[in-house]
């Protein structure tokens, strides 16, 4: 049985069941619940914090996990990442009193306040950046400098709403970008079963980020129909009962969607249907 462990609370919780049930999973009905039999698709789940993870993928505890990327870097542990899931992006940035940083060298002999110590320490032995000290904190990191332990923080940004309410900016480059990922144990041998839902979660983001498009063309413009939408291998031409047209189907990007039914309603083609794909392997 795969054991997989799913942050329990937190932002990544929910994104992460809805996708394990998108992937035909079982989930927990009751969030006490702190392992969940699925036997019909030989897997365990285990709810766990999510910082807490990548800590149990790399003692083997567990098989797989899934977690922050910035968790999973912040952890040290030996756990690497196996997928990248496209949720819960954020980048973790250097932020501090508007107007009165610009250059990431200025937290050189500076307090940095953080939950993600290592991250931080690490990002800045690379630049060769001496901080006067890295104090680490649970959360509510805004609120550090005008409390008086830090001079700088360096926390998760996704909207910068919770910045800007605090009257910090961010400055520098971002010291990594972020999303939640599929841990799996740096060594050792691929646990069994994983292939499976490698491909399940696949399949998920697969259906996540394309539609199906289906159009009417003249057949003389099949080529140039099928130069906007070429699929994924190859779209499906398939004749109509009007000899002088032809049906294109084809995998489109969900977020060009709009913008190929314009070239394509341009160039001549008609009856444009864009339908949702529930689920696919490919
Ligand atoms: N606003 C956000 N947008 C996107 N990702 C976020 C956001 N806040 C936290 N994360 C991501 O969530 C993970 C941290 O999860 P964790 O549960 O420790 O903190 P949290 O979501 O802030 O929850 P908590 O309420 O316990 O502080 C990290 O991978 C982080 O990048
Ligand atoms: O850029 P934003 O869209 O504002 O999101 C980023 C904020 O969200 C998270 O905080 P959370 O609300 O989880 O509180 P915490 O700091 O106590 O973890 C994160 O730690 C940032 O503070
Ligand atoms: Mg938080």
């Amino acid at each position: 049985m795969l054991r997989i462990a799913v942050p329990n609370k937190g932002s990544l919780s929910e994104p992460a069941v809805e996708m394990l049930r998108e992937a035909g999973y079982r989930q927990r009905r009751d969030s006490r619940e702190l392992v969940l039999p699925d036997p019909d698709n030989d897997v365990e789940f285990f709810f766990l914090r999510p910082r807490d993870i990548a800590v149990y993928v790399g003692a083997g505890t567990v098989d797989v996990g899934i977690t922050g990327r910035d968790l999973m870097l912040d952890s040290e542990s030996a756990a690497v990442e196996h997928l990248p899931l496209g949720f819960a992006r954020s980048t973790f940035r250097f932020a501090g009193t508007a107007g009165e940083w610009t250059d990431v060298k200025q937290v050189g002999g500076r307090r940095v306040a953080t939950s993600y110590p290592v991250l931080v320490r690490s990002y800045l032995r690379s630049l060769g950046i001496e901080p006067a000290g890295v104090v680490r904190l649970d959360g509510a990191v805004e609120s550090a400098i005008k409390l008086g332990v830090a001079d700088v923080i360096a926390d998760v940004v996704e909207t910068g709403t919770t910045l800007r309410a605090a009257g910090l900016e961010i400055f520098a480059e971002p010291i990594l970008r972020s999303e939640a990922v599929l841990v799996r144990r740096a060594d050792g041998d691929e646990p069994a079963g994983l292939d499976v839902l490698t491909r399940r979660i696949q399949g998920v983001l697969t259906a996540r980020e394309y539609v199906l498009m289906d159009y009417d063309v003249p057949l003389g413009l099949v080529d140039a129909a099928v130069a906007i939408t070429p699929g994924l291998e190859s779209p499906t031409v398939s004749p109509l009962h009007n000899r002088d047209w032809a049906a294109v189907r084809a995998m489109v990007r969900r977020d060009q969607t709009n913008r190929v039914m314009d070239s394509l309603y341009d160039i001549g083609a008609r009856a444009i249907l864009v339908t949702s794909i529930h689920a696919c392997r490919l």
